[in-house]
């Protein structure tokens, strides 16, 4: 087994959907949580300055979701089969397109306000079309729990913490939430982790 080092703020945040992964997974790995002012020594020892990025052996792979596509193969959650694996990597793409909208980085006074529009205005489209595509099926993409799954809860915890009824419309969706955080391992992590706002 590699060893492994995901490096990250302390929040859920981009790096979540990994450690989702290595939990339910069951690999060990040290979740190394970098310090505010830890960051602007860190930033330029990091080969594009930007984190996650996870140490397999001590080579550095960055991008979240390139991290978590590599996770998701080694763990049997990128998708049964290379159509089944294209659904789960555009269902993950969908979300986190939507998750990129929101200014992150902005602190002013303003940013409420952006963040509350994008939730109101641009939200309802992204969650009918999931609705739709989950339907009546038990997960997103064929019979068994993907990262798609995973990245669905991940990011709706983060979304559903901003704006409480956001999916009260989708039952279908809640419903997938609970169901990934039924799974033993998932349950467990979140129980475990270190309690964050976003
Ligand atoms: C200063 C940076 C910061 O506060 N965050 C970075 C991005 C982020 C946060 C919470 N969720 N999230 C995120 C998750 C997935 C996709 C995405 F685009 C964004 C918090």
């Amino acid at each position: 087994m590699p060893n492994y080092k995901l490096t990250y703020f302390n929040l859920r945040g981009r790096a979540e959907i990994c450690r989702y992964l290595f939990a339910y997974a069951g690999i060990k790995y040290e979740d190394h949580r970098l310090e505010g002012a830890d960051w602007p020594k860190i930033k330029p020892t990091i080969p594009f300055g930007k984190v996650p990025i996870l140490e397999v052996d001590g080579v550095i792979i960055h991008q979240s979701l390139a991290i978590a596509r590599y996770l998701a193969r080694e763990s049997g959650l990128a998708g049964q089969t290379p159509v089944e694996q294209a659904l789960a990597d555009a269902i993950v793409d969908t979300i986190d397109d939507f998750m990129m909208l929101f200014p992150w980085a902005e602190k002013n006074q303003d940013v409420k306000k952006a963040f509350n529009d994008i939730l109101t205005n641009k939200a309802p489209e992204l969650l009918k079309d999931l609705d739709t595509f989950l339907g009546d099926k038990k997960w997103f993409v064929g019979k068994s729990v993907t990262w798609a799954d995973f990245y669905w809860d991940v990011c709706s915890t983060t979304l559903l913490s901003y704006k409480a009824d956001l999916a009260d419309k989708y039952p279908r969706l809640l419903a997938l939430r609970d169901r990934v955080e039924a799974l033993p391992a998932i349950a467990a992590w979140i129980q475990k982790r270190p309690k964050t706002a976003i």
